[in-house]
């Protein structure tokens, strides 16, 4: 498989061959980084570089949110993390949540071109706020996958997702319905909080074969039962942790770098036997 394969079955494979469908993300908030990495050329890097070599072997893909390294240094630190998971095998999965006019989502689109002049991601996620031209030219790539917000983990998500259309059905399900007409290359997933289990169940429903990107277990108290039950399609998708995985560490702050991986290798490790025990 090469980048250039469609990104779902580049996924399955993966997932297959690592018997996981976590999603390791990378946020390495500057604030929290290890003392002993700050003073280093591209800390957030050095920090990626150990989390990566302590994680891979449970990671499906690595999730870097873009709000973490929209600075010169920053997205340097992202392209070094990018070719080193793609050094590893793992696909990357970018938070970007992009869209705008066409001739603007085009240079977005840039992000995941494996032409790119440097590191390209292998998926990306995309708001569908400005609707479907909006997106075309991630729609457009074949090889990317791309995943829609519909029905977002923070507690504000209410605030426009569950507003009910003439209708009767809530934003969120028309999103869902509007993403499975987007597919026509086989590279659309949704973004599905797991903070939110019915949604999840009746998304599932509505769209049995969109794999998920379920972030939400963890930090922000979602539930990994439903995630994984009601997440994957044909055995594809992804439950992401980010914090409780790079700061699993934050107990043995003082102990340096070394100490935070190995206790981030532990906690990927846990929290993939943990969704493999709910996988079917
Ligand atoms: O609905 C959403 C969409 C994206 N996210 C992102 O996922 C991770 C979650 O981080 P945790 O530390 O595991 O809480 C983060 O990058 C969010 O921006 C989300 O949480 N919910």
């Amino acid at each position: 498989m090469t980048a250039r394969t469609p990104f779902f079955d580049r996924l399955a494979e993966r997932i297959e061959r690592i018997d996981s469908v976590l999603s390791v993300g990378l946020d390495p908030d500057p604030a929290r980084l290890p003392e002993d990495l700050r003073d280093r050329d591209l800390p957030r890097w050095a920090f990626n570089r150990r989390i990566i070599d302590a994680t891979h072997e449970h990671a499906a893909v690595f999730k870097p949110n873009a709000a973490f390294y929209e600075d010169p240094e920053g997205w340097r630190a992202l392209e070094e993390t990018i070719a080193y998971a793609h050094g590893k095998g793992v696909p990357v999965l970018l938070d970007a949540k992009r869209a705008d006019i066409g001739n603007t989502t085009r240079r977005y689109a840039d992000l995941v071109d494996p032409d790119r002049d440097g590191p390209a991601a292998d998926a990306i996620t995309v708001n569908p706020y400005m609707g479907g031209d909006s997106l075309q030219p991630f729609l457009a790539n074949e090889t990317a996958g791309v995943f829609v917000l519909c029905r977002t983990s923070n507690p504000g998500g209410s605030d426009l997702q569950d507003l009910p259309l003439e209708t009767g059905e809530p934003v969120y399900e028309r999103v869902a319905a509007l993403a499975d007409l987007w597919n026509d290359h086989g590279n659309v997933g949704l973004v599905v909080g797991a903070t939110q289990p019915e949604e999840l169940e009746e998304l599932r429903e509505i769209v049995p074969d969109l794999p998920f990107l379920v972030p939400g277990i963890g930090a922000q108290g979602g539930d990994a039962e439903p995630a994984v039950e009601y997440g994957l399609a044909e055995g594809v998708g992804l439950i992401n942790s980010s914090r409780g995985i790079v700061f699993a560490g934050d107990d043995a702050a003082g102990e340096g770098a070394d100490a935070y991986a190995s206790a981030a290798g532990q906690a990927a490790k846990r929290l993939k036997s943990r969704l493999n025990r709910y996988r079917a």
